[in-house]
């Protein structure tokens, strides 16, 4: 981040404009806007302010930087005083009538500033919102107060708990803004305002001050009580969300300027929470991942990508097909036959129709994405394609011919990707010369919801191919991580120990709903269980001999699966798994499952003393994730990520790891390494090769270094990226 500035110039009309100037998006640097405040509050020839930003921005808040060194150092004082010192006593009771002029963007501190002045004028579609839950956090400059008091109870909790932000023009209508006008009308219509303030042809309004949208005491409480009950449920293991309403409740009952108070004390609690820590992490480890070494810092260039063709009209290839048309790309979908083809359209169809029923969509963008689909049944319209996603099933011989006639069919330029989820890249190529323009791009199912996208570039993928697609990635609204070449590439190979640790858990006589009731409080949506009954069993039967090969004696082979499937069970697609599925209800354990768990138990035979062995809730969680951790050292220290937080990304966007907890390496060095190392050595002692400490993972134990410091220059093989 460039230096942060604020500059002020005073014009003849005796108003000061005071300028926040911090590039990209004008992080708040709060002891100069002191100090200029300070100035145009003394200065004799300036009658009204005007707080603006600079570059088409307002603020995108406070520096976040600040709370990841208050993280480090625990030190408190980092926090400036900004509350009440510089925004009720400097801005909102200052002598001086002070207009915030705003465009582009005004989240967080930003808006808070904005809301201390004495009007908003905007410049139309500009975003205003208080998004701090998201990182752990509430609006610590007054937010909690003065929004209520701007646009009414309901709709500030709305933005404030689930983090909503609105355009200006709605904020127009809510009262949060006082005039919308062109951006080039901007500085002029809010230096009139200020000056009309002054002379008292415009109201001088302190948003603190106003009480006239909360309603009746016991009409707000009723609101902050249902939005208690709701939060309970959809915020669980965060505190931010109940504290946010505690200091809302206590301005509503005892004034704005005592919330004011209790908003500062509650935020310096909550910045020092594992919540705030894992959520600032999350934020900064996301922009992270799109830097990539030697290939976004070589001065290269994305080159546009207009067409795409996608082989295979399946669950995936329908799901990246939605993705694409959605970003308005035009996408050829091929298919072997015309059943195929109109499988894989209806499917596009039906993803489309669902967002639109969601309100995700609107009609009209509905049918303009689905004009931007074309459906084909051979490669007469690869011939001007930019980039080919192929995706058809897991066979490598099929891949092989698909990818060596797509090289004759496609422009040299055009990029050959894959989504495969396990095969070696260089194999899908062995039959092409085109190695430097094939790469694996990785989509997690439903491919047009989810959303990472993980970039998969073998030794021989060129940067611009890797950047190409990179770019293609964000274009469609996902989140690219570039990873190495692999069994499993980063996201599933990291989580290849977790259904197989489930079901050892369930082999040793651990009730098999409690595990995914474990894991479900932990904050993961599903457990293991259910999300195998939910991806069906294909997956895990055809990758389990790739495992196998790869993965050798780590692996834990569980009769399970086998079983349930030979008493007709498929999991969610026919309504029996390890779950009963009725149409309009919720999951419902099986009992009748257990006589196929107790066959699995006796096949295993593994509970010591034929007895089932008797774990609490956290050695359950324990036995679960640490063997996940063990393997995502592992894909450390083979350099499989570039950074260990590219894999905390990974795992919270590809696998619904709890972002609030930082992501599965960030959370490891919460628990500690040293713990995770003894556990698995106890339990490898116990139960076998499956729990057994990797190298990285006692190492870094022994020696009391964080499993996410940089890799040792010793270390083994960092050879893939
Ligand atoms: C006391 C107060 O109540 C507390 C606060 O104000 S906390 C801050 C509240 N504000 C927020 O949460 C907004 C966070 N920022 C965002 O959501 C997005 O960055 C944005 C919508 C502003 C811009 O998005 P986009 O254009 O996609 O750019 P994005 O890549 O995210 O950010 C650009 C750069 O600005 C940085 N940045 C964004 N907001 C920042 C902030 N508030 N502080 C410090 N850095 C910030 C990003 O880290 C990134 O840096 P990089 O280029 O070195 O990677």
């Amino acid at each position: 981040m460039a230096e942060a500035r604020v500059t002020i110039d005073v014009g003849n009309d005796g108003v000061a404009v005071i300028t926040i100037s911090n590039p990209s998006v004008n992080a708040l640097a709060v002891p100069r806007l002191k100090e200029k405040f300070g100035e145009a509050l003394r200065r004799n020839d300036v009658r009204a302010i005007v707080l603006t930003g600079d570059s088409g921005k307002f603020s995108g808040g406070f520096d976040i930087n600040v709370f990841q060194k208050i993280h480090e150092t625990g030190d408190l004082s980092l926090m400036p005083d900004v509350s009440v010192d510089l925004v009720v006593n400097t801005i909102e009771d200052g002598k001086k009538p002070i207009v915030a002029a705003v465009q582009g963007l005004a989240l967080g501190g930003g808006l808070e500033l904005t809301m201390g002045c004495h009007a908003r004028i905007a410049a139309p579609k500009t975003q205003l919102g208080l998004p701090e839950l998201t990182l752990g956090v509430i609006p610590g400059f007054g937010g909690t107060q003065r929004l209520p008091r701007l646009v009414g109870l309901s709709k500030a909790l709305e933005m404030m708990l689930l983090s909503k932000s609105i355009m200006s023009e709605e904020g127009k209508k809510l009262g949060l803004i006082d005039a919308i006008v062109p951006p080039e009308e901007l500085l002029k219509v809010s230096r009139q305002w200020a000056l009309e303030i002054v002379e008292r042809r415009k109201p001088w309004m302190r948003s603190l001050h106003r009480t006239d949208k909360i309603g009746s005491l016991s009409e707000a409480r009723e609101i902050i009580k249902q939005a208690r009950k709701q939060a309970k449920q959809t915020a669980r293991n965060m505190p931010q969300h109940q504290a946010c309403l505690d200091v809302i409740e206590e301005g509503i009952v005892h004034g704005g300027y005592n919330g004011v108070l209790k908003e500062a004390k509650v935020f310096k609690e909550l910045v020092l929470t594992e919540t705030a820590k894992g959520l600032v992490h999350v934020f900064f480890a996301q922009r992270l991942t799109s830097k990539v070494p030697n290939v976004t810092d070589v001065g290269l260039k994305p080159r546009p990508i207009k067409k795409v063709a996608v082989i295979g009209g399946g669950l995936m290839g329908s799901g990246i097909a939605t993705a694409l048309i959605l970003s308005n790309t035009y996408v050829v979908l091929k298919e072997i036959n015309e059943e195929y083809l109109q499988k894989g359209i209806k499917m596009i169809e039906a993803n489309i129709r669902g967002l639109v029923a969601k309100g995700k969509l609107t009609q009209q963008k509905a049918g303009t994405a689905l004009s931007f689909l074309k459906g084909v049944l051979d490669y007469s319209e690869f011939k001007d394609v930019d980039m080919v996603i192929e995706a058809v099933i897991e066979n490598i011989s099929l891949k092989q011919k698909i990818f060596s006639d797509i090289e004759k069919a496609c422009p040299p330029h055009c990029i050959l990707a894959t989504n495969t989820s396990t095969i070696d890249l260089n194999v899908i190529g062995e039959k092409t010369r085109s190695q430097d323009r094939i790469i694996g791009a990785h989509f997690f199912s439903p491919a047009h919801v989810m959303p990472l996208l993980e970039i998969v570039r073998s030794e021989k993928t060129s940067a611009q191919v890797i950047l190409d697609l990179m770019t293609v990635g964000k274009a469609i609204k996902k989140v690219p991580v570039v990873v190495g070449n692999c069994i499993g590439f980063a996201v599933n190979r990291t989580f290849f120990p977790y259904s197989q640790s489930a079901h050892l858990l369930v082999n040793l006589g651990i009730d098999l709903y409690r595990v995914d009731r474990v894991i479900t409080n932990f904050g993961l949506p599903i457990g293991p269980f259910q999300l195998q009954d939910l991806a069906g069993y294909g997956v895990a039967v055809a990758v389990g001999p790739i495992y196998d090969k790869a993965f050798g004696n780590r692996v834990y082979h569980s009769p399970l699966l086998q079983l349930i499937m030979k008493n007709g069970r498929n999991g969610k697609s026919n309504g029996k798994g390890y779950y009963i599925y009725e149409k309009g209800s919720k999951p419902k354990p099986d009992p009748s499952l257990l006589p196929i768990i107790e066959e699995s138990r006796r096949l295993t035979n593994i509970m010591p003393g034929g007895k089932p062995v008797s774990l609490t809730d956290e050695e359950i969680l324990g036995m679960v994730l640490f063997p996940v951790v063990n393997e995502a050292c592992r894909v450390i220290d083979e350099g499989v990520v570039i950074r260990a937080a590219d894999l905390d990304i990974a795992s919270v966007l590809g696998m619904s790891f709890p972002s609030y907890r930082g992501g599965i390496v960030f959370w490891a060095d919460m628990v500690g390494p040293k713990r995770i190392y003894e556990s698995l050595k106890e339990w490898s002692g116990l139960y076998g090769k499956f729990y057994e400490p990797s190298r990285f993972l006692e190492e870094r134990a022994l020696k009391g270094i964080p499993l996410s410091a940089p890799p040792s220059v010793s270390s083994s093989s960092r050879a893939r990226l």
